[in-house]
């Protein structure tokens, strides 16, 4: 039987009185990457937050499980090292090295006020070094350009060493050829086993992950393989048909559908 690595059931989050979130039932997983999809204002940010128990309790009816237990009775130490978040835009020390930055990823590892030890230094290094991130690795966070800032966050998520990494909008100031090295960095992880959880808007590049979720309006509309046919429709029914997905040098890829040239 396949394991589950992120369970939601019945899921429903409100921020202030709005109601972002309903009746979200979805079963991610374990050793798959999971890409989820849909228009600005779908509420995959807010879905992501919930996967991750970073919305406070109160906002959220339902409950989340992690790897078969229910996320809010994990220990928050232990919650964090089973689970790596990345965020969207997110804010970090910009006063630390980008060293320092990826080794907060290891704080849960570590005991309190403890230093960091070999493993810790070790799990640091190849992070930076997977990202790209390791020339730079003296540098304050400050002075990173976008791109580069976001490789150090990432490699920060990668250090945890964590089971299930859940990333929103990781791709975001990247450019291309590290948007295919996180292709690489991802599917190696899935193929270790573990279980990788992201936020696109690049359509071509969320097919190629394993399985897709697509949403709308706070709700999944659809869940599925993303070789699918059926995910292929659900992702062109929810952007109004203004993308097709093609099969091109083997590979799924979202294309604008244009109006066809006149012919000259
Ligand atoms: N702090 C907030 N207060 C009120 N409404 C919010 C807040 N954060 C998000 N929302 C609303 O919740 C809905 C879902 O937002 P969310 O960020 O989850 O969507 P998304 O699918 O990730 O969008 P995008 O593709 O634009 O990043 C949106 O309508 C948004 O305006």
């Amino acid at each position: 039987m396949k394991s589950i690595a992120v369970c939601a059931c019945q899921i429903s989050a409100s921020i202030g009185n709005r109601l972002i979130l309903q009746g979200i039932n979805l079963q991610l997983p374990a050793g798959r990457w999971t890409s989820i999809v849909g228009p600005n204002g779908a509420g995959k940010s807010t879905l992501l937050k919930v996967l991750a128990g970073l919305l406070p309790g109160t906002a959220v009816q339902g409950e989340v499980q992690l790897l078969g237990r229910p996320l809010a009775q994990i220990p928050a130490r232990e919650r964090a090292r089973q689970l790596a978040w990345l965020g969207q835009n997110e804010g970090s020390a910009d006063d630390l090295t980008s060293y320092d930055v990826a080794m907060l990823g290891r704080l849960p590892h570590q005991a309190w006020l403890a230093p960091p030890g070999a493993a810790d230094h070790a799990a640091v290094e190849q992070a930076l070094r997977t990202t790209q991130a390791w020339d730079w690795r003296h540098r304050p966070l400050s002075q990173l350009s976008g791109g580069e800032r976001q490789r150090v966050l990432l490699a920060r998520a990668l250090a945890v060493q964590a089971q299930v990494l859940l990333m929103d909008e990781p791709l975001a100031n990247l450019d291309p050829p590290h948007q295919t090295d996180w292709l690489h960095t991802m599917r190696t992880l899935v193929d270790a086993g573990g279980t990788v959880v992201s936020v696109l808007h690049e359509v071509s590049l969320a097919l190629q992950a394993d399985d897709m979720v697509v949403m709308a309006g706070g709700r999944v509309l659809h869940q599925g393989p993303c070789d699918a046919p059926a995910t292929h429709a659900a992702l062109e029914e929810v952007f109004d048909h203004r993308i097709q997905v093609r099969h091109l040098d083997g590979m799924w890829m979202a294309l604008p559908s244009l109006p066809n040239k006149k012919s000259q």
